[in-house]
């Protein structure tokens, strides 16, 4: 499939805006209020007794704010912020070399954790709950295991694929938090912040139209928000309001529901070659030329939380939602 603008992976080009679009502290994170909440108790309680905040899981959908809010754990704690992924730590001593340079109370976060090498993730095991490591020195029969004390840190862990997690893992982290899709409201709320940061004038009803087409993800409003704002300048006078805001989406084939040419494609796909469904992951996947980890992870889940599809034993089955989206009717 192409491109998508509403991919929910970041783009080579954006890495610079994204980076100055992210809030920086809890009060300028807009929503996942219950999260909020209690890591607002843990950070406060962890500082009164100058510990290290417990490790803490992230998990959910790509551009729901995971890397943003570990980092502004990091800084709401006052402590240093070392970014790594599971894939880029290839063996147990580089793992041992990033945890010797940390220094007490540092978070150390790790996005994709899924990804961990088997060996690696073992090793991590002991450092996250006995902050120690046992390193072999030596070889062969001279060989011994010598345990190397850490400074007490907090690992943030980030994943879109919870169930890929081991449970010796997962058992690991005090805290379990699941990052839940945004609101219109609130990410009308980012949408406005971001306006104003990128200096981009945009009234209530053109924030709140961007909003709707977002899909529940602050990267896709930014993004939206950086493409509308060109519509504007050069179309218009530069305020984003209402039509602008849907002449513009609609030139970029996002729909009213958020919907873009992808995610037509696969409800059209399970109304018109299988009958509305149940069709099996694997058999769309094929008729679709997608990969199934792809379509499971990435644009199932919007359309399952919105009503789209449902998920049943016997396979994906287009809604009545879906067959009035596009105007169908079910045949029977
Ligand atoms: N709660 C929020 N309030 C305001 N802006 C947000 C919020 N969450 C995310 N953003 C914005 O969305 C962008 C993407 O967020 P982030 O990179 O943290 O997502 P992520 O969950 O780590 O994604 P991925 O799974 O792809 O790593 C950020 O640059 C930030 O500007
Ligand atoms: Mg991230």
């Amino acid at each position: 499939m192409e491109k998508r603008i509403i991919s929910t992976e970041v783009f080579e080009e954006e890495k610079k805006t994204e980076n100055s679009l992210r809030p920086q502290n809890l009060d300028h994170y807009i929503g996942q209020e219950k999260i909020k909440e209690s890591l607002k108790i843990y950070i406060e309680a962890a500082k009164v007794r100058q510990e290290a905040l417990d490790h803490v899981l992230f998990y959910g959908p790509p551009g729901l704010g995971k890397t943003t809010l570990a980092g502004i754990i990091a800084n709401e704690m006052g402590t240093r912020f070392r970014i790594t992924s599971g894939p880029a730590i290839g063996k147990t001593g580089e793992l041992a070399a990033i945890l010797n340079g940390l220094n007490e109370g540092d978070v150390l976060f790790i996005d994709e954790i899924h990804r961990l090498d088997k060996q690696v993730e073992e090793v991590l095991y002991s450092a996250m709950e006995d902050y120690a490591i046992d390193i072999m020195i030596g070889k062969g029969e001279m060989a011994k295991s010598v345990r190397l004390p850490l400074p007490k840190f907090t690992l943030i862990g980030a994943t879109t694929r919870a169930g890929m997690l081991s449970a010796p893992l997962r058992d690991r982290f005090g805290v379990v938090s699941h990052m839940e899709y945004y609101t219109i409201e609130e990410l009308k709320t980012i949408i406005e912040q971001s306006a104003k940061l990128l200096h981009v004038e945009i009234d209530e009803e053109g924030a709140l139209e961007m909003a709707r087409r977002s899909r529940g993800t602050p990267r896709l409003a930014n993004r939206l928000l950086r493409r509308v704002r060109d519509y504007a300048q050069v179309r218009f006078d530069g305020t984003i309001n209402r039509d602008v805001a849907k002449s513009a989406l609609d030139l970029l084939d996002v729909d009213q529901d958020g919907l873009d040419l992808n995610d037509r494609n696969i409800l059209l796909t399970i109304i018109d070659k299988f009958g509305g469904g149940p069709v099996g992951l694997d058999t769309l996947a094929a008729a679709l030329g997608e990969d199934s980890g792809t379509i499971e992870d990435v644009y199932e889940p919007y359309l399952v939380k919105n009503g789209f599809i449902n998920r049943t034993p016997k396979g994906r089955v287009a809604t009545d939602l879906a067959f009035s989206h596009f105007n169908r009717s079910r045949q029977t």
